[in-house]
This record gives structure tokens, sequence and C-alpha cells, in this order.
């Protein structure tokens, strides 16, 4: 339903030159079924073919009514093997075009979600990701429904349309250029009037939605519109809105009268007319009876396909746009991160040499400002600050998930470029603040840190980062579901897995991204001192939030606005009198008596 509901909303675009080309690439995925679809396009065309044989064949059916009861028996088989023809053509055909299009989609998907998690960063800070990912789904259901059954329900349908005029002419020239003198234009009629009828009702739906905005903006700040004694004000706006409403409503709803009375009106009025004309035809002699019910049974073949033939076709639109939105996603330039054979082992050296940077979102605010760092292998560097002074920000670009604007990093005094992103980024490690695991077993969530470990590696890095204790409480040990589907696991269990994860990894070069949010005093112990034996013989990048990490690194420091203002160690910064770090230093310290 949900599914339903998302394809309907996809907008549906005017079909050119240029749209319709990108679109015809799909066909490049379809290249290695081709067989498939072409046998599918011959069952799709007998079954078209034997649905044209039938009206025919009805009418002689009446015919022999005048026959001996032999030759109505043979019309009765004959009939039945046509139906069974076109079940089975049916049946192949629905099986062929199902084939094809999901060995399509297997190809599309793969290589949508292949480019998407190798999309840099940047592309993933100027999109909604949730947005994006449904979006995604929504176009490619749209190419799967239009596929399946769109298409071949357009073609069908044309093919019954121009077979049935064809017969419909074959049958009686004078009724088919009566009938097509009516019906054509009571369709077109009815096409245009739908259309009004549709813009109506979607101006009452925008109403509605507007209106209901209103009510929840009041009932969200209700205590605002109190305290203002603003409630007559409100009432006064909802009430303009809903008159609103009803006025278009009453506008549609006699639109919709005028329509159902038009149809009606219209309907009757062409069958009258053709069955007038027919038997005025018949009683000339100028008809069979049999003609006239075969006549009657193609004008409604050529009567449905008209009306289906918009809709069909409304299908394809949005499929063609479904089609480009995801070529355009599949065309976006990736990262490299190919995997190949480490060339460059850090030791973990660091050197940031005037780093500026500034998020293409918002290119005229300096994030990172004229930063300057000299880091040896091993050192903790601990990065404090207020919120929004840059840290992350820092970590990100020594992770190069951007690139700086001005400026370099060098690694073991190998520019940060030199390297390639799979090197880098395979002697990196992060630990976040917030850990989010996926939804597997602990074991799957620990190993991501080393897909090829054992399962010994596995056991020992849980037991550094003392994590093997709580995970063998658990019944299922390793094998435990986490997430969703399995137990809940507590901050301090999470950055533990986390750390495991990352001691697995064994990086040269560490980032961690220390929680704020308090643990028990016994979690945080377990917590802090599986840190400091990860940190141990790494460079490691705390952004730091506890006075005992802060305390005991290397270098310290503190950001201001993208800024470096102080850098050194503990004992160096406390010396400083006004000292931004002193000051921060005392903070902390209440923070953490109160
Ligand atoms: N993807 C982004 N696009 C645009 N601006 C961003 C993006 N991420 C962060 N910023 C901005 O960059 C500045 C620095 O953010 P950053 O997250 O690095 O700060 P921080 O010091 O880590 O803060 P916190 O301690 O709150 O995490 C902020 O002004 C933030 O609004």
């Amino acid at each position: 339903m949900a599914k339903r509901k998302k394809n309907n909303d996809l907008p549906k675009i005017k079909l050119n030159k240029s749209n319709l080309k990108k679109s015809l690439r799909i066909f490049n995925y379809i290249r290695p079924h081709q067989w498939k679809l072409f046998i599918g396009l011959i069952f799709l065309a007998l079954t078209g073919a034997t649905a044209l044989i039938f009206p025919k064949l009805m009418g002689d059916l009446i015919e022999t009514a005048e026959f001996s009861s032999e030759e109505i028996n043979k019309m009765g088989i004959v009939l039945l093997i046509l139906f069974t023809a076109q079940a089975v053509f049916s049946f192949f055909r629905v099986v062929l075009f199902v084939n094809v299009t999901e060995n399509m989609l297997l190809q599309i998907r793969r290589a949508t979600y292949e480019t998407l998690v190798k999309m840099p960063m940047q592309f993933f800070s100027s999109r909604r990701v949730s947005e994006l990912n449904s979006r995604i789904a929504a176009d490619i259901s749209q190419i799967q429904d239009t596929f399946t059954t769109g298409v071949a329900e357009f073609l069908r349908q044309i093919i019954i349309l121009i077979g049935g005029i064809i017969a419909l002419f074959l049958t009686s020239v004078e009724l088919s250029l009566l009938m097509l003198a009516t019906i054509p234009v009571f369709a077109i009629v009815a096409v245009i009037f739908g259309k009004f009828i549709r813009s109506l009702s979607k101006e009452a739906q925008d109403e509605v939605a507007q209106s209901n905005i209103i009510v929840g903006e009041t009932l969200q700040a209700i205590a605002s519109v109190k305290a203002f004694t603003n409630e007559a004000f409100e009432i006064l706006r909802y009430q303009k809105s809903t008159t609103s409403i009803k006025k278009i409503a009453m506008k549609g709803g006699l639109a919709r009268g005028a329509f159902s009375s038009f149809i009606i009106f219209c309907v009757f009025g062409a069958i009258v007319l053709l069955v007038w004309y027919a038997v005025k035809l018949q009683s000339e002699g100028a008809l069979t009876q049999s003609e006239l019910v075969t006549f009657i049974l193609y004008t409604i073949f050529v009567g449905a396909s008209i009306g289906g033939l918009p809709v069909q076709y409304a299908q394809i639109q949005k499929a063609v746009g479904a089609t480009e939105r995801v070529f355009d996603l599949i065309d976006e330039q990736p990262e490299n991160i190919t995997p190949r054979p480490i060339k460059n082992q850090l030791q973990g050296k660091v050197e940031i040499n005037n780093l500026s940077f500034a998020y293409p979102s918002r290119p005229d605010i300096q994030v990172i400002n004229q930063i300057n760092l000299h880091v040896n292998p091993g050192e903790t560097i601990a990065i404090v600050g207020s919120s929004g002074a840059g840290k992350s920000t820092l970590a990100s670009l020594l992770n190069r998930f951007y690139e700086p604007t001005l400026g370099e990093i060098r690694f073991d005094n190998l520019p940060a470029t030199s390297l390639s992103l799979y090197e880098l980024r395979r002697q990196m490690a992060i630990v976040p603040q917030d850990v989010l695991l996926f939804g597997g077993s602990i074991y799957e969530n620990i190993v991501y840190g080393k897909p090829e470990a054992s399962k010994n590696e596995v056991i020992e890095a849980a037991k550094k980062a003392n994590a093997d204790e709580f995970i063998n409480q658990f019944p299922e040990a390793y094998e435990t579901i986490v997430g969703e589907r399995g137990v809940q696991l507590s901050g301090g269990q999470r950055q533990r897995i986390a750390i495991a994860r990352a001691v697995l990894k064994d990086p040269k070069i560490l980032i961690l991204d220390e929680a704020t949010s308090a643990l028990d005093s016994q979690s945080e112990k377990l917590v802090q001192d599986a840190l400091e034996k990860l940190m141990k013989g790494r460079t490691s990048f705390v952004i730091a939030h506890r006075l005992s990490t802060i305390k005991n690194a290397h270098q310290i420091l503190v950001m201001e606005e993208g800024k470096i203002v102080e850098k050194g160690t503990h004992n160096q910064l406390i010396e400083k009198d006004k000292g931004v770090y002193k000051k921060f230093i005392e903070l902390q310290k209440l923070s953490t008596l109160s």
C-alpha cells in the first residue's frame, strides 16, 4: 500500500527525445536477456491476436444456432482452444517479462547501491539520506511495475486498438464510421473533463493539508497561542481555510455530478445510436445478427483500449522520469576505493600544514582556518573546544572524507593525496561517539573491522576491548543478534564493541570521539581501560571530553571557530593566565562536580 502511494506520487514527465534516449539506456541492462524479451513480445502479439479473433468467433457461434448441433459443438471447441491458447500465451508472456525485468532490476539495484556507497561524504552531506533512499526505492519499483505490466499492457492495447478498428471496418464500414465519429469524441471530452476534476480534487487536498498545518502548528505552539491570547486569531485562520475547502469541494462535486451524467448520457446515447443504426442496417439486410454481435464486441474492445491507454501512458511517463533519476545517480562520480595491496605501511607521523576548509554547501564559512600541527608516531592528541569549533571536521579531513580548500595533510612525510583512499583508510580507525551497530550478530559487528580475521582474532580483540566477558554472558555469546531483532546493548557495551572492531583493524592512526553522555562508573572504567589499551602505540586524535584523557595527552589542541587558539601539554596550558584552556578546565571541573 505504502509502495503504491509512493509510486503514485512520482511526477509524470513530458516525454521528449532527450529523456527517452536516456531511458533507453535501460536496454543495456536487458542485453543479456534480449532473446527472452523478444520471445515475450511474440507471446504478447499472440495474446493480442487471439483476443482479436474472439469477437469474430463469438459472432460465428451465434450464426451456428441455425446449423446442426455438431456444428455448434465444433464452434464451441474452437473457442475453447482459442481460450486455452490465449491462457498459455499470456502465461509465458508474463513469466518472460517478469524474468527480463527482474534480471534487469538486479543489475540496476546493484549498480545504484554500488555507486551510492562509494559516493564521497560531500554527496551525503548535501542530501537528506533517508529521502534519497526512499526516492530510489520508489523509482526502482516504478520501473519494475512499468516493465512487468505497464509496457506489455500498453503494447497489447495498441495491438487491440489497431486490430480492433481494422476488424470493425471489415465487419461493417458504415457502422464503423458512425462509431469512430462518436466514441473518440466522447473519449477525448471525458479525458479533458477528468483532468479538470483531478485538478480540482488536488486543489482541495492542498487546502486540506494547509488546514492541517494550521491545526498542527497551533497545537504544537499552544503555549505561545495562549500566552499571546491569540486563540481568536487562530480560530479565524482555521475558519478561512475550512471555508475554502468547502468551496473547492462543492465545485468539485458539481463537476463530478456533471461528469457522471455526461458519461451516462454519452455511453447510453452512443449505444442507442449504434444499435438503432445497426438494427436499421439489419432490417435493410446489410448486416447479419452475428455481424452485429461481432461488431458490438469489437466496439467494447476498442473502447476499453482507448480508455486504458492514458493510464498506461502515464505509467510510462513516470517510469521514464524514474529511469532518468536512477541513471543520474549511476552516472555520479564515486570515490576510488578499489582494494589493492598496501604500498606505504604508515608509522603514524602526521603533519598538518596551513590547513583550511569550508564545506562545499557553505563555501564562505571557514570551518577550519589555517591549522598547523606536527604529530610524532604514537602520540595522543586531545582536541578540545566548544560545540561547532570544527573538531569533527578536522577528524573528517584526516580521514579524507573531504579535501581541504587550502593547505595539506601529510602522513609519514607523504602528501595525503599521494596515498590511495583505500590505503589510508585501511590504516585508520574511528571509534565514534554514538556507536551504531549493524543488525547482525555481535561477531559480525566486530569482524567488520577486518573481514578476513579468524575467530580467535575476533575473540582476542573482544578481550582487549573488555567486551569478551559481557558477550559470553549472553546465551548465544558471539552469535547474539544485536539491534532491532536482538538484544539492545547498553551504551558502554556498544562502545566496547566499537573498540574491539578498531583493535581488530589494528590501525596506525586512531580517531576517537569520546562519548559525552555519562556511563555508570563501572562501565566507564571498562571503556576507559579498553581505550587506553587501544591507543597504546598508535597515533591517536581524541575529540576529548574526559579530563583524564586530556591531561594524559601529549598535545592538547584548543579549537575555536576553526582555529587552534592554544596548543601544548596540560601543564604548559594550565600555566597560561586567562588562557582559554585554563577557563575550559575550570568549567569542566565545575560541571563534573555539579
Ligand atoms: N556537512 C556539513 N555541511 C555544512 N556545514 C557543516 C557540516 N558539518 C558541520 N558543519 C558546520 O561546521 C562547523 C563545525 O562543525 P563540527 O561538527 O566540526 O564542530 P565540532 O567542534 O565537532 O562540534 P560538536 O562538538 O558539537 O560536535 C559548524 O558550524 C557546523 O555547523
